[in-house]
């Protein structure tokens, strides 16, 4: 149980109700404390029983874990989605009562945690109709874990009509509802039907987009493609999550529910990451396979980093970062050459962009700017991205975009959300794309994006690859 004494928690709340204005009927109260370590995942479990929207976080290297569960506010933009969110969150803070003792560690206190859609203009359908055109949830209740210390942060609206005994008690209730944790069984998934989406007309899109790039009126487009998954039973998401926290290291672990359905994947881009005034962006594109043994790993890992296709696919995404971190960061640093990213299934080439963001810049700011890179969209951006809109077989939805948390003390972490799935209850949607330039086969991308796959599908019951 959080450990705060009712006096404490009651003179805490009185302060809150106290700063309630006059044309105002309630303030969100945020409160956090550190507590014994909890396992997120128990957490993030045992809320299902309370409530529908949960989130989950964890981030590459494994230092920072959040479980957030329940909505006390939820910022929904209708329009220009960076910056209604920007304004959606910092009136939220503007307007809470934070009380976070520990300011210096990031995603505690008060946090918003979303995503978006990959492309406002793309043609929304069935398959993505719970999920909005960009949605945040301040959750009612979120456990960060950082490094090896945990801290429980607790929001509730303080009403003006309500006593101070009343809003400590429910407080309490929530905190102790929430915080209990349950643990889970394992299930094994077993997949009843595969429906690769129209296989032959993707490679036949793959093929009108070389072309079209042979013409000149793009340099680089990338597709992606849709496998549709059904299961003999419900798909238990935290074991899902579980799964990929132990198959997917060097990656992002993420879950974001929204109206019973679930947006879940484990991917190894980052878009951008901001600590105080410190910038961190990454260029992650051009794929190729695991090796066998080490010596063909070695032997693919080479290759890789040599062959002109897969490094002009890179440096699109690199050219295209470059000029988006010069626009609002200081200090840019950025390698020339690229390295390795091993995953399980698949390597990566990979580029590191660091810098010092300016004052007048946040991360939306920078979101707005990068995305999307042309890991996901392509060159020239509206070009690629009129193409995709125009020719794609598939409603990308939340797929390929921005999805993370940002906290109210100038730190925020987004991933791309590829390697992904859209579980909705005993079934699923699997995503993924790749680069196409002017020489590209469509089988081998094809290919690329089977592999691409295999994460999300290993741990839903797919064959082990
Ligand atoms: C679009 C995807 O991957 C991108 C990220 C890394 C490498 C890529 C590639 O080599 O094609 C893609 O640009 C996806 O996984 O769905
Ligand atoms: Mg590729």
């Amino acid at each position: 149980m959080i450990d705060i004494q009712m006096k404490e928690l009651e003179e805490k709340i009185a302060a809150v109700k106290h700063s309630i204005g006059q044309n105002e009927s309630s303030k969100l109260f945020s409160l956090t404390k550190k507590i014994e370590n909890k396992d997120p995942l128990l957490i993030f479990e045992g809320a299902k029983q309370f409530v529908k929207d949960r989130f989950y976080w964890k981030n590459p290297n494994r230092t920072l874990a959040i479980t957030g569960v329940g909505s006390v506010q939820t910022l929904i933009a209708e329009n220009n989605r960076f910056q209604e969110t920007e304004n959606l969150w910092k009136q939220a803070v503007k307007n809470a009562w934070i009380d976070n003792p520990y300011t210096m560690v990031p995603a505690t206190g008060l946090v918003a945690f979303g995503g978006m859609d990959f492309d406002p203009l793309e043609a929304k359908t069935e398959l993505w109709k719970k999920f909005e055109l960009s949605k945040f949830y301040i959750p009612e209740l979120m456990l960060t874990t950082y490094h090896s210390d945990s801290y429980v942060t607790v929001n509730i609206l303080i009403n003006k009509e309500e006593t101070i005994d009343e809003a400590a008690t429910r407080l309490r209730k929530n905190t102790q509802k929430f915080i209990t944790g349950k643990t889970f069984g394992v299930q094994h998934i077993e997949i009843k039907r595969n429906r690769v989406i129209e296989p032959e007309k993707w490679k036949e899109t793959v093929k009108e987009a070389t072309k079209e790039m042979k013409e000149k009126r793009a340099e680089k487009i990338v597709l992606a493609r849709e496998v549709r998954l059904s299961f003999t039973e419900e798909i238990n998401i935290t074991q899902v999550l579980e799964e990929l926290h132990h198959t997917q290291a060097n990656s992002y672990i993420f879950a974001f529910e929204s109206g019973g359905d679930c947006f879940i994947g484990a991917t190894p881009e980052r878009i951008v990451k901001v600590e105080k005034n410190n910038l961190l962006s990454t260029c992650l594109a051009g794929t190729a396979p695991r090796g066998k043994t080490k010596e063909e790993d070695e032997q693919i890992g080479y290759e890789l980093l040599h062959d002109k296709k897969n490094r002009d696919e890179h440096e699109f995404v690199v050219k295209m970062i470059k000029e988006a971190v010069l626009k609002t960061c200081t200090d840019v640093n950025i390698p020339n050459e690229p390295v390795l990213h091993p995953l399980k299934n698949l390597q990566h080439l990979y580029t590191p962009v660091t810098g010092t963001l300016k004052d007048e810049y946040s991360i939306f700011d920078c979101l707005k700017d990068l995305h999307p890179t042309p890991a996901l969209g392509g060159t020239p951006t509206e070009d690629s991205l009129a193409y995709i809109r125009e020719h794609e077989l598939l409603d990308r939805g939340w797929y390929g975009a921005p999805i993370g948390w940002v906290d109210s003390n100038q730190n925020g972490e987004f991933a791309v959300a590829i390697r992904s799935g859209l579980i909705q209850g005993d079934e699923a949607s699997l995503f993924a794309g790749c680069g196409v330039l002017a020489d590209s086969d469509p089988e081998m991308e094809f290919e690329e994006t089977r592999i691409k796959m295999l994460p999300m599908l290993n741990v839903l019951g797919g064959k082990q690859e």
